[in-house]
């Protein structure tokens, strides 16, 4: 089970909450001219995969308490727990075992005393036999055309990690055309459903629970959709396969449930990837390049598991979120992949993270008085250097980034990749280093400026530097490295809630808003006046019921 210490009390917090006030002026530049070892000191390399957390507002002795905090908080025990299948889940009883998905080297896992290994692969089995049928076309739709395009319709984890993945690993893609389809709004499948043609088209209800509103409510007007030109609903099995952990619900669909993948509520929805609900990366990636993902995930689990907390990445990366989130005030970390495939990526790891640990009460059932969860946001570099990068500069808010990048481009076009990476080292250094008031006078003078014009334009172009950043330059993109970086992350998010004494594996935040929207769905029939609500909602309903 997770230890129950609330971290602020462990003698590692108070001795941080000291060193931060001592800290609190320093500038990485100092840190930087003190020790021409500190790129060695403060980077680590796994595989192909190099992490620099130089540009960081922190010493040795920083970084040797946060270490200390970690200990403190039990985390060596934590790992163990969820690697060996504890339920780690408390509040839902469940193990939390994405490990075992990726579990390439098959040691037993067991989940109430029964190996899930052999469970694992077979489903494996079945993806694999059924992703090379219709790759290879050998699946045939009603009228006996092979499939050409691929509709998963799924919503949150069941859209999320499929949809950033197939989009990262584009240059792997085959011939089958992928769509994702996850909003309740008709326009999203309205727009898809344009776009293919239901003889040709597989779709795949992916729902862990099968019960998701928006889900169901999608799958219903495709199989609609698709009825109208098929007719019969014995051809639904050709053209409508589920992932799910409930076969009742996807027999009830009207699924047969040979045509269903399953997995199991060991598998949190933002975790699940690896899971059959990877079914669509399979299809688009070929089985072979999907387990090349879990292999690269497998390999940063045993890291992350095997190595001592100061050679961690996901240790590392998690201690230095903390140091920003809970003793430099920071609200927010942005993730800037250098990398188009990876535009997804941001938004994935916003539920990834902001689901797992946006949680005010620990799991002593108490409410927190330090901060959990950060902001996750960003998009790909360099778009957003033209748009929010001013903020990040010379705003009010400390930003710590992660810059993500790799070192040979998928795409060798011209000078492309060069001018792109220099904007991704350019941008680490300007927001360490920035620009001092003596530096700016020099430019403006050498650019024939006034000593007036100097001093009216002097406070706007100065950049106090100072803002965090971890560069993670990679080899190249490939499914291997993609599936480290997403497991690195995870860890992290991981170690962050374990420290912070909450429970990152259920998401109970999410039930209000459904719960309230499925009591307002019945009101909205009808033209009779709402007056069951507060006096807004009422309001707004009434409004809506006069407007439509
Ligand atoms: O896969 P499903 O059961 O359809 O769930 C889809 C998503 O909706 C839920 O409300 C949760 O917030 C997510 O964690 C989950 O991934």
């Amino acid at each position: 089970m997770l230890p129950k210490i609330n971290p602020i009390e462990t003698k590692a917090w108070q001795k941080l909450e000291e060193m931060y006030f001592d800290f609190e002026g320093t500038h990485m530049k100092d840190l930087f001219a003190k020790d021409a070892g500190r790129f060695e000191k403060y980077s680590l390399k796994f595989e192909d995969i190099l992490v620099d957390f130089s540009k960081n507002i922190l010493d040795e002795d920083v970084k040797a308490t946060l270490l200390e905090l970690a200990e403190e908080c039990g985390l060596k025990g934590a790992i163990e727990s969820m690697f060996t299948g504890e339920k780690i889940n408390a509040t839902e009883d469940r193990s939390v075992l994405h490990v075992a998905l990726r579990n390439r080297s098959n040691t037993p896992v067991l989940v109430d005393g029964k190996d899930v290994m052999p469970e694992v692969n077979a489903v494996l089995d079945q993806m694999k036999a059924f992703s090379e049928k219709v790759i290879s076309g050998e699946w045939k739709g009603y009228t006996g055309k092979t499939i050409t395009d691929i509709v998963n319709i799924g919503i949150g984890g069941s859209d999320l990690g499929p949809l950033m993945v197939t989009e990262a690993l584009k240059p792997y893609k085959n011939h089958l055309k992928l769509h994702f389809v996850s909003n309740v709004d008709g326009t999203h499948i309205a727009e898809t459903l344009k776009a293919v043609d239901p003889e040709t088209t597989l779709f795949i209800v992916a729902s862990k629970t099968f019960t998701t509103q928006e889900t169901m409510t999608n799958a219903n007007s495709a199989k609609d959709w698709f009825l109208a030109s098929a007719k019969d609903i014995s051809e639904v099995a050709k053209h409508f396969v589920a992932v799910s952990t409930n076969a009742e619900a996807v027999a009830a669909f009207g699924i047969d449930t040979a045509n269903m993948f399953r997995f199991w509520n060991w598998v949190g929805g933002r975790y699940s990837l690896w899971s059959a609900i990877g079914l669509s990366i399979v299809l688009g990636i070929g089985f072979d390049n999907y387990v090349a993902l879990l292999e690269g995930a497998h390999a940063m689990d045993n890291h992350f598991r095997e190595s001592d907390f100061d050679k961690n990445i996901p240790v590392i990366l998690a201690l230095i979120g903390i140091w920003y989130n809970n003793f430099y005030g920071a609200e927010t970390e942005a993730i800037l992949p250098y990398d188009q495939y990876m535009h997804r990526f941001s938004a994935y790891f916003q539920q990834g993270n902001m689901e797992s640990n946006g949680k005010y009460v620990d799991r002593n059932g108490e409410q927190v008085d330090y901060q959990t969860g950060p902001i996750i946001w960003g998009e790909p570099g360099t778009n957003g250097q033209h748009a929010f990068y001013q903020l990040i500069h010379q705003g009010t808010k400390l930003i710590p980034c992660d810059f993500i990048a790799s070192a040979i481009n998928h795409n060798q076009l011209g000078d492309h990749h060069k001018k792109l990476l220099a904007n991704f080292f350019a941008q680490t250094e300007a927001m360490m280093v920035g620009k001092t008031e003596e530096q700016v006078t020099a430019e403006l003078k050498a650019a024939g400026k006034s000593d007036a014009e100097i001093a009216a334009l002097l406070p706007f172009k100065v950049f106090l530097g100072n803002i965090p950043t971890n560069s993670i330059l990679v080899k190249k993109l490939t499914p291997h490295v993609l599936g480290a970086l997403i497991a690195m992350y995870e860890h992290k998010i991981f170690v962050q809630g374990v420290i912070w004494n909450i429970y990152s594996f259920d998401q109970w935040g999410v039930e209000l808003g459904k719960q309230l929207a499925n009591a307002i769905l019945p009101e909205l029939d009808g033209d009779g006046k709402v007056t069951g609500h507060d006096a807004s909602t009422n309001g707004l309903i009434n409004a809506w019921k006069a407007m439509k």
